[in-house]
């Protein structure tokens, strides 16, 4: 299948569906297993390897565990993420009654054989699965022959010298280290979203701003300044400073927006969709006692953001 035909499922039933009516032609399946938010840097171990069972004619499946709360990745990033990778199929699946209360034995019996077909399971040493977390990566190895399948266990990758983690991740994230979330997912950190209209007092102010609105599970990092860059809805990569906050200068400080000052860029973008890559917190968000002290400010921060594009090298060619 090519790059961006990956068939995504909500639920084991969907999928169940699709193979029964003959939406997915279904033989044997190289199968990665876990909850999956942010597809970090450990994550993306185990990918490789399914990937590499597919190039042998497998079915690629990513099986992705969802138990609510705030997320690293949107449903929609991670599905072009994956996609992107070349991933054949992704299965959303809520952590539902039916998952949360399903034995080990029957989990490997019903839906990983019965269901998913899966000839090789590609886990991390600390997977836990079925009722009470009783199935181990141990019990997936004890079951091979049983089963007819063959258990492939990764070591944990690490970073300096401690486990990746979408835990790990998210105290940096909430830390504002963008450098280490980075470091620990293998790309910058994204917020997507459409560009929706603001106050339109930036651009009085000389510097408009594109403000997008990211989904309510969105993660955000600490409110404050960042260099980032955005990617438009052709492709195109422009730099900028980003202010997360709920602009207390100029407001009452209700509501949290996340608004892009793109350098040398004056197109209008309302109504497209954005991806705001994060690279580096420059300062936190502050209250200033008039809108030219803000300004100054604003300039200062343009300037930082640019300079440490330049340096990390990642200002894009124009
Ligand atoms: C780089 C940058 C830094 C900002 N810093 C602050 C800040 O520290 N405090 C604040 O109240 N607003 C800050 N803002 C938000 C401005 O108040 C806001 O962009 C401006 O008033 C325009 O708002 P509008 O897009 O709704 O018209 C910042 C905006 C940018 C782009
Ligand atoms: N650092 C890592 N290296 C290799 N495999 C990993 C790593 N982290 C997680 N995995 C594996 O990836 C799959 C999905 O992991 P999962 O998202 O459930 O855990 P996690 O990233 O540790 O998240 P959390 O911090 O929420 O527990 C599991 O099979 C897990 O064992």
């Amino acid at each position: 299948m090519s790059e961006n035909s990956m068939l995504i499922y909500h639920g084991i039933h969907e999928f169940q569906s699709a193979c029964l009516s003959g939406d997915i032609l279904l033989h044997s399946s190289a199968v990665t297993l876990g909850k999956f938010d942010g597809v970090h840097r450990g994550h993306q171990k185990l990918l490789s390897e399914v990937l590499r069972r597919q190039q042998e004619g497998l079915t690629g499946i990513m099986f992705a565990i969802d138990s609510g709360g705030q997320q690293i990745l949107t449903e929609q990033e991670r599905a072009s993420y994956v996609a992107s990778l070349g991933m054949d199929v992704l299965i959303e699946c809520p952590f539902s009654k039916e998952l949360m209360t399903m034995q080990a034995e029957a989990f490997i019996g019903r839906v990983l054989k019965e269901i998913l077909h899966a000839a090789v399971l590609v886990v991390g040493s600390d997977f836990r699965f079925g009722y009470g977390r009783a199935g181990s990566a141990q019990m997936l190895l004890d079951r091979q022959k049983q089963y007819g399948y063959r258990a492939v266990i990764e070591t944990k990758e690490c970073y300096q010298g401690r486990e990746i983690s979408s835990t790990r991740i998210r105290s940096a994230l909430k830390a504002g280290d963008m450098d280490l979330t980075e470091a620990l997912l293998g790309r910058p950190y994204p917020v997507s979203g459409r560009v929706v209209h603001g106050r339109h007092l930036g651009s009085t102010i000389g510097f408009p701003t594109v403000n997008i609105l990211p989904s309510a599970r969105k993660l955000l990092p600490p409110d404050g300044v960042y260099a980032t860059v955005t990617e438009l809805q052709d492709g195109r990569c422009v730099p900028g400073v980003t202010n997360i906050g709920t602009n207390p200068t100029i407001s009452d400080g209700n509501d949290r927006t996340v608004e892009t000052y793109l350098l040398d860029f004056s197109e209008d973008l309302y109504g497209t969709d954005l991806q705001t890559r994060f690279y580096h917190r420059i300062r936190g968000e502050e209250v200033f006692s008039s809108l030219e002290e803000l300004t100054a400010q604003m300039k200062e921060d343009a300037g930082k953001g640019l300079h440490f594009l330049s340096r990390r090298g990642v200002l894009p060619k124009t």
